[in-house]
Formats: C-alpha cells, structure tokens, sequence
C-alpha cells in the first residue's frame, strides 16, 4: 500500500510541474495509518451517520470498500454515492497534500452512511508524511501561484490538532492554520 500510495504521490507530483521525486523523503519514512471501519446495520439509519462529513486530514487516502456501499462524496454541490467495486479502490487527497500543492489539489469531503439491513465494512490506509518534517508547498509552485496559501506546518502538528482540540471536518486546515498561527502568535508575544 505504501509503495502505491508512493507511486501516485510521483504521479501527483509531476501533474504539478515539479520533479516526480520532489516529495519522496518527506514520505518515504512516514508513519503511514491503516484502519478498518465497521459500520453494523441500523435501524433507523437516518437519525445517524457512519462517519460524519469529513477531509482526511493526512495526504493521500487509498480506500477499499465492501459489496454493501455506504461511501459518499461532495461534489457539484450535493451527496454522491460511490459504487462499491471490489476491483478498485477509490483515492482521496487529505488537507496535507492541499497544503503541499499550495491549494491546487482540494481534499475532498466525503462520510459514509449506514443501512438497516447489512453490516458494512471498509479498509483505509492513509499516506502520511513524516512527523517532523516541513510541509510545505514547492517554491516554484508558490512563486507561480504569487500567493503561499498555508504556513509551513509538520505531520505532527496537525494529528496532534486532529487528536487534541479538532474532529476533523470540512473546515479543519483553515481552522488548523488559524490555530497554528494564533499559538505561535501566543508564543512568541
Ligand atoms: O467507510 C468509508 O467508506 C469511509 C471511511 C473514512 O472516510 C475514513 O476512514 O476516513
Ligand atoms: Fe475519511
């Protein structure tokens, strides 16, 4: 998984105009996640959600769902049901491959839904760089773009934030750099 994770992060990289290599060392000693989600059937499976509108915080979310179904994504302003197929997985970009293509890559805001009739399970193995290292957009792609769109931050950072003081949602890299820039404001006045 880590080494196709790696693959599209060389991909996603040369889409971006930088050396496909340019994020390798920030990956390649990253402490990578792998979760598996159980969703049991419920009986009123509208008064609930699986797992609530989100962007993975991470970089790179590589997704495998069962034959039930239950993942939708944002897109063109309503809910979207991605068919289940067991040939595929479905990639997702996180807020911290957003932050390291200065915005040009928006995280995507998806959930997951339950049923009433069956229990549902999906595997999740989240590409995440390395705690300490910088993240933070390439030069050329800034001087380009005439703006950085987010402070440089680390991987641990941002998971403690997640962990700590956040549940990841749709808003959670705006309000992680507004939260990073006001603890450093506190910081150093
Ligand atoms: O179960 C799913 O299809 C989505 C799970 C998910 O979004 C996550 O684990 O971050
Ligand atoms: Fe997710």
């Amino acid at each position: 998984m880590k080494q196709l994770g790696m693959k599209l992060i060389e991909l996603l990289a040369m889409s971006l105009g930088v050396d496909r290599l340019h994020y390798r060392d920030l990956f390649e000693e990253g402490c990578s996640i792998m979760r598996c989600n159980n969703y049991p059937s419920c009986q009123q499976p509208s008064l609930t959600l699986g797992t609530g509108p989100h962007c993975d915080p991470t970089s790179l979310t590589i997704l495998h769902q069962d034959h039930v179904g239950g993942l939708h994504v944002f897109a063109d302003n309503k809910w979207q049901t991605v068919p289940p197929r067991l040939d595929a997985f479905v990639v997702n970009i996180g807020d911290t491959f957003t932050a390291l293509s200065n915005g040009r890559y928006k995280s995507c805001l998806h959930r997951a839904v339950v049923n009433k009739y069956k229990e549902r399970k999906s595997l999740a193995f989240f590409l995440c760089p390395k705690e300490d290292k910088l993240v933070r957009a390439p030069n050329d792609i800034v001087s380009m773009d005439g703006t950085k769109h987010y402070p440089d931050f680390t991987w641990s950072h941002l998971l403690h934030f997640t962990q700590n003081h956040y549940r990841a949602d749709q808003a959670t890299l705006p309000n992680f750099t507004k939260w990073l820039l006001s603890s450093k404001t506190t910081h150093t006045s």
